[in-house]
């Protein structure tokens, strides 16, 4: 998990780690989740998929983790490696409750055959990267919500996978500790280098968090527009409250709101 070996460029100077390309899927019945979907996931960026519900955000990361094959068209990891160099994040944190902290972040080593001796110091490194290295004997009915999610976004990075998917991963925490996440989340991003691709119905947290934000449109799924968010890492309460902050966010708004059919909300 060593920060020097995955320095972030610049956007626009990243290599390309996955690349879709037109990908369509229809499941059966005829509901078109995603119509011509072109994306490339660089090499430490931070994307947000944001969209009303129903718009194809969580198929996208289902194809992107090869949980299903897209209907039309090509999902290409560049440089091999793909759907097995994963870490994924999901909205509830889907701890095993009979199993430790430390037991619980082992799980994706354990997937591999890798017993928890060798890979004790990793497990640690990752529970001190969430701020958990107190708690790796604890078990997860004695954590709260947000320490919960903490784990289960230890147990996403402690293998230093090439992409990280997280769906919603926020989304049943309260405010304050939602935030405190988005934070941290930002941090350990600077220490890692980590590529993320983040679902979200938050404009506010998708302008926080990412570099690139894919606004997308239901029925079909499509992406609609994508807007760059340039402002510097790490990013914290000035970028919070900073004027650029506000525009982007309203743009994004816009964006979203006029992609919705007349009497929609979200
Ligand atoms: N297994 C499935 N079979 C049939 N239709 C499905 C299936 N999975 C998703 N869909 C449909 O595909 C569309 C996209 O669903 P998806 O869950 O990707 O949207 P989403 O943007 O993630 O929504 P939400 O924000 O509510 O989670 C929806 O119309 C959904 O009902």
């Amino acid at each position: 998990m060593s920060s020097h070996d995955r320095m972030i460029k610049p956007l626009g100077q990243r290599e390309t780690v996955l690349r879709m390309q037109e990908v369509d899927k229809t499941f059966n019945g005829g509901v078109v989740a995603l119509r011509r979907l072109s994306l490339d996931v660089n090499q430490g960026d931070f994307i947000s998929l944001l969209g009303p519900s129903g718009c194809g955000k969580s198929t996208a990361l289902r194809l992107i983790a090869g949980l299903m094959s897209p209907t039309l068209g090509r999902i290409t990891w560049e440089g091999g490696q793909g759907q097995d160099d994963l870490g994924v994040v999901f909205q509830e944190p889907t701890l095993m409750p009979w199993a430790t902290v430390a037991r619980n972040v082992h799980l994706p080593f354990r997937l591999r055959g890798q017993s928890y001796a060798a890979v004790k110091d990793r497990i640690e490194e990752a529970l001190s990267l969430v701020g958990l290295e107190k708690f790796s004997n604890s078990y997860p009915r004695e954590l709260s919500g947000g320490m919960k999610m903490r784990v289960s976004i230890a147990r996403a990075l402690v293998t230093n996978p090439r992409v990280i998917l997280m769906d919603e991963p926020f989304a049943a925490l309260d405010e304050i500790t939602r935030q405190k996440l988005n934070d941290d989340l930002l941090s350990l991003k600077a220490k890692t280098g980590a590529t993320v691709v983040f679902v979200t119905h938050s404009v506010f947290e998708s302008v926080f968090l990412s570099d690139r934000i894919l606004v997308m449109a239901a029925r079909p799924g499509r992406i609609i527009k994508e807007i760059i968010v340039d402002a510097p890492y790490p990013r914290g309460i000035e970028w919070r409250t900073a004027p650029e902050y506000s525009a982007i966010a309203r743009e994004t708004s816009d964006t979203l709101h006029g992609a919705l059919a007349p009497g929609e909300t979200h």
